[in-house]
């Protein structure tokens, strides 16, 4: 359980707002016009942006102060932040240890990884050499191996074409429940919403409102989620 409680978020003169409870082993589709906020939302709620007032709660632990690392959240982004210098599996391997002093129970996990995401054979090749596809499985084997109980995404698969990013998104929602995870995903795309989410944050007017079924506001929106839809 993931507890927004009256935060604030404030960068330079813009400021968002979000109160809001959220479930795991729930997939959330947080959408909304450009600049609305959406980015902020996850980069706060992952500890990259400080909280300017309101609380973050995880599992009913203060979480408002902890570092990036120990807040129990995996973000991925769109540029998979894939180091090219290193191989497949120890690009894998740093989820597991950023010093990559990666014993062998390390290195059965990796393997396990690259397996379910289907890249055991690349394990070896440098990211350069992979498909866009491949890589973004390089970077979900990594949210992997982290077992994190909440995965973050922002606008994950923008850069794929649509039978690729079907794919992609299909093999995260697998993914997430298989291991229980949360997933709070950021996209344009409401053929994405309607693929995995099960509710939506719609994020507008300096406000990240609080989920809702995805379904049901997608066919029947209100006046300022139809004017974002068009
Ligand atoms: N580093 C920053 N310093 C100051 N203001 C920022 C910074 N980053 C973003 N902002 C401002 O915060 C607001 C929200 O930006 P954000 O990137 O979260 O929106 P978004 O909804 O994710 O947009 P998009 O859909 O275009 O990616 C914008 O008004 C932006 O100008």
């Amino acid at each position: 359980m993931l507890t927004l409680k009256e935060m604030r978020i404030v960068r330079g003169d813009f400021s968002l707002a979000a109160d809001m409870t959220l479930a795991q082993g729930r997939t959330y589709a947080v959408i909304g016009p450009s600049g609305s906020g959406k980015s902020t939302l996850l980069a706060a709620i992952c500890g990259f942006v400080p909280v300017a007032a309101g609380r973050l709660l995880r599992d009913g632990v203060d979480i408002t102060e902890q570092h990036p690392g120990q807040r129990g959240m995996t973000m991925l982004f769109q540029d998979n932040n894939l180091f090219p210098h290193l191989t497949v599996r120890q690009n894998v391997g740093l989820g597991l240890r950023p010093d990559l002093r990666l014993k062998a129970a390390d290195q059965e996990k990796i393997d396990a990884a690259l397996a379910r995401v289907g890249l055991s054979d690349h394990a070896a090749k440098r990211p350069g050499a992979l498909s866009g596809g491949q890589q973004s499985r390089v970077a979900l084997a990594r949210v992997l191996v982290q077992a994190r109980p909440w995965v973050l995404l922002d606008e994950p698969f923008a850069a794929l074409g649509p039978a690729l990013r079907v794919e992609m998104l299909d093999l995260v929602q697998d993914l997430a429940q298989e291991t229980g995870a949360g997933l709070i995903m950021v996209t344009h795309a409401p053929d994405d919403v309607r693929r995995i989410a099960d509710e939506v944050i719609f994020v507008e007017g300096g406000r990240a409102h609080a989920p809702g079924p995805a379904a049901e506001l997608l066919d029947n929106p209100p006046p300022a989620l139809r004017a974002y839809l068009g």
